[in-house]
């Protein structure tokens, strides 16, 4: 439990030439779930882009699971990615396929071939988030609390070490936003490790865990009572 998946010293995050965060210093190990907060433009986006290749890493030493930031090149991407789970606010999911054919896409595109295994794989996913039976359905067919569950089951394709979360329950209703929440604290359970930016502070008092800030530049912890 106590690998580290992701380590950055004196990180500098920049959007373009311009300087988001500095001096990032931290770390999250294997098993952890970690929020991070802060207000809008605070880096929260730029800082999780930078962890998953979207923005590249020129100042400060990185390392994510088992990849080195620093020397990251863009051949490179398409590994890293697949070692990570990435859900987005907005779902992000092909209107023009039922969940099915949207989960066997990114199966596909991440070099499956072998169909069987591939329906296996989706419906082992789409169970982890309660969707087993949805998986022939659009994405209009289903409401904004189904659509990001399916985007947290496309997540898990791969089987990922990490999952970046970018306020996935930023859409959603406050009932809705603590069941997709459940599903992220099962899927920590069974020892994946998360990293989720919130604005959502209420959830953070619900389901109490590490939490980093971004603030005036810096990313520091934060004590829950400080939240
Ligand atoms: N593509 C871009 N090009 C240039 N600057 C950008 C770009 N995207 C964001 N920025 C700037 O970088 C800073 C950090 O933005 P970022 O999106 O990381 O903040 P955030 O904390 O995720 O905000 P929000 O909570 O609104 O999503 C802001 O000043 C923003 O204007």
């Amino acid at each position: 439990m106590s690998e580290t998946i992701l380590q950055l010293q004196d990180a500098s995050i920049f959007q373009k030439e311009s300087l988001v965060l500095q001096d990032v210093t931290l770390e999250i190990k294997s098993g952890e779930f970690v929020y991070l907060i802060g207000k809008t433009g605070s880096g929260k986006s730029s800082f999780m882009k930078t962890l998953y290749g979207d923005i590249p890493l020129k100042k400060g030493e990185g390392s994510i699971v088992d990849f080195d930031l620093k020397k990251l090149r863009e051949k490179d991407i398409p590994f890293l990615r697949r070692k990570l789970g990435i859900v987005f606010q907005d779902f992000k999911l092909l209107p023009d396929r039922n969940i099915n054919n949207n989960l066997k896409f990114v199966l596909k595109a991440t070099g499956w071939k072998d169909t069987v295994k591939m329906n296996t794989q989706i419906e082992s996913v789409l169970e982890k988030v309660g969707m087993k039976t949805k998986g022939f359905k659009f994405p209009h067919e289903l409401s904004g609390g189904e659509q990001q569950r399916i985007a947290i089951a496309r997540s898990l394709l791969n089987d990922p070490e990490l999952i970046i979360a970018d306020e996935p329950t930023g859409n959603l209703d406050p009932q809705t936003s603590v069941e997709v929440m459940k599903v992220l604290q099962d899927i920590n359970k069974t020892g994946r490790t998360i990293l989720m930016a919130t604005h959502d502070y209420a959830l953070i008092l619900k389901f109490p865990s590490k939490t980093l800030k971004c603030d005036g530049g810096k990313v520091f912890e934060v004590v829950q009572r400080a939240v």
